[in-house]
């Protein structure tokens, strides 16, 4: 089957002050991906992801998803699009209970992109709130407070939380950070089987997941593309090995 383009960027700049910290990506994603972005620590990875999921703005360049330019649209705009995403800094509200974190990302989203899940009702919003849980593995624990899980349990959550929206685009920003072996092992299960619905673009350091999970990996260094290509690929390529791996 022919690759359908899901997402792209042209000439996608953002600089603060002087430091160009994305500077002139040119970027494709097709639909039903999982692309791994990765590169040194300030290579620009999570200014590239902020910039297309809407929570900063580009200094210059362009954002198409599905044929859209979505550039100068608010993050809400984005989501209400299908473009959903956790970052590296937790979200959850620890006195909340984990059900309830999760129909607050869906309430937010509704409440701020104007009503465009205004048809759920509450059947349809339990519904959705416990499909997304039970992805992630968290249906029993659904009156826990949230406070009360453990760190991996709580990242489980925030994707949960991104799969509520019911994303054509879900971006991870470094979502195995400070996971256990056994938990990075259900992580990967977990990426495969949410890839089997939306296309998954994520930030990762652990290169045995990137390995595993990505069917290609985009490097980053500079604020620019340095390479991309499938695993074996970029796990041979010498420019990245230089950059990336210091060899
Ligand atoms: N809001 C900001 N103001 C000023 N400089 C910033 C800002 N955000 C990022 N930077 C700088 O932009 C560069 C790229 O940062 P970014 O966080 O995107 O890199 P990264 O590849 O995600 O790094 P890491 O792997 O360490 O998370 C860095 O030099 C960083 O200090």
């Amino acid at each position: 089957m022919a690759a359908v383009t899901l997402l792209s960027t042209d000439g996608l700049c953002r600089h603060f002050g002087g430091l160009r910290a994305v500077d002139g990506v040119d970027f494709s994603l097709n639909r039903g991906e999982v692309r791994a972005i990765i590169g040194p620590n300030g290579a620009g990875k999570t200014t590239f992801v902020s910039l297309i999921c809407g929570r900063i703005l580009p200094s210059s360049g362009s954002i198409t998803f599905e044929g859209r330019n979505i550039s100068a649209l608010p993050a809400h705009r984005r989501v209400e699009l299908g473009i959903a995403y956790t970052f590296q800094i937790t979200s959850i509200f620890g006195n909340l209970s984990v059900f309830d974190n999760v129909a607050l990302a869906v309430q937010n989203s509704m409440h701020r992109a104007g009503g465009s899940f205004f048809w759920l009702d509450e059947a349809q919003m339990r519904r959705r709130i416990f499909e997304a849980l039970d992805h992630v593995g968290l249906d029993d624990r659904h009156d826990v407070k949230a406070s009360a899980l453990s760190y991996g349990h709580q990242r489980l959550l925030e994707v949960a939380m991104g799969l509520a929206l019911s994303p054509k685009l879900l971006i991870l920003d470094e979502p195995t950070q400070g996971l256990s072996d056994a938990e990075i092992a259900g992580f990967c299960k977990l990426v495969r089987s949410i890839a089997e619905d939306a296309t998954v673009l994520l930030i990762e350091h652990n290169m045995d997941v990137v390995m595993e999970v990505a069917g290609r990996i985009t490097v980053m260094n500079n604020g620019t593309i340095l390479s991309e290509g499938t695993p074996a690929e970029i796990r041979d390529d010498e420019a990245v090995q230089h950059a990336y791996l210091g060899t």
